[in-house]
């Protein structure tokens, strides 16, 4: 029934609306992410299916813009690359097809934010624990809690919906808020004189 996804997500939303956690983290990140990025740092995103395109929804409005004009900053969607994604899994399996990218782009003290409504997606978990283990921070994007990408990795935020499309949807929603505070935190970072172009 179309209503029942309607209201799945208004009650999913209105739970999270109200959870200081939540809007405490997405502002932990904001400001920790303008940091990284404007010292030349770079932010890594994954999924599978739906939420590969939630991970390039991200990564596009980091090096493209979100709502207003500012400089771009560095960041990629590792399932974006269909031929290092095909050599990949072609030579060295499903598992490894974003670990694998991880290794290759991934400095110390960049971003990854990994994304799996399971939260038990086995590619996704791998290149969390490599990230983790190469001195990126990571954060996880998921459905319920408890799951084992949360517990992986240093940060994240559980949407509490039952169904995997409310939790994809909340996921965008969280996505464009994390934007958000973003850019606020890049702004009251940037230097005095290099105001942003009108
Ligand atoms: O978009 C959808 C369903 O709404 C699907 O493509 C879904 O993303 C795929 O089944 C994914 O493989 C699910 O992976 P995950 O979210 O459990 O990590
Ligand atoms: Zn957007």
């Amino acid at each position: 029934m179309i209503e029942e996804h309607f209201a799945a997500l208004r009650r999913t939303v209105g739970r999270m609306e109200t959870d200081r956690a939540v809007m405490a983290t997405l502002r932990r990140w904001g400001s920790h992410l303008a940091g990284v990025l404007q010292t030349g740092g770079r932010l890594l995103a994954c999924g599978n299916g739906g939420s590969a395109a939630e991970a390039q929804h991200l990564t596009s409005e980091v090096t493209g813009r979100f709502r207003r004009d500012r400089p771009p900053y560095a960041a990629l969607a590792l399932h974006a690359d269909t031929s290092a994604i095909t050599a990949i899994l072609n030579d060295y399996g499903p598992d490894e097809v974003f670990a694998r990218q991880v290794r290759a782009h991934g400095r110390p003290g960049d971003v990854l934010v990994a994304l799996s409504t399971s939260g038990r997606s086995a590619n996704v978990l791998a290149a969390a624990a490599n990230a983790h283990a190469m001195g990126l921070t990571t954060w996880a994007l998921t459905g319920p809690q408890p799951n084992q990408l949360a517990s992986i990795c240093d940060d994240g935020i559980c949407v509490p919906a039952d169904e995997v499309a409310t939790v994809q949807e909340v996921h965008l929603l969280l996505i464009h808020a994390l934007c958000e505070v973003l850019d606020e935190a890049l702004r009251a970072r940037r230097p005095l004189g290099e105001e942003e172009p009108a």
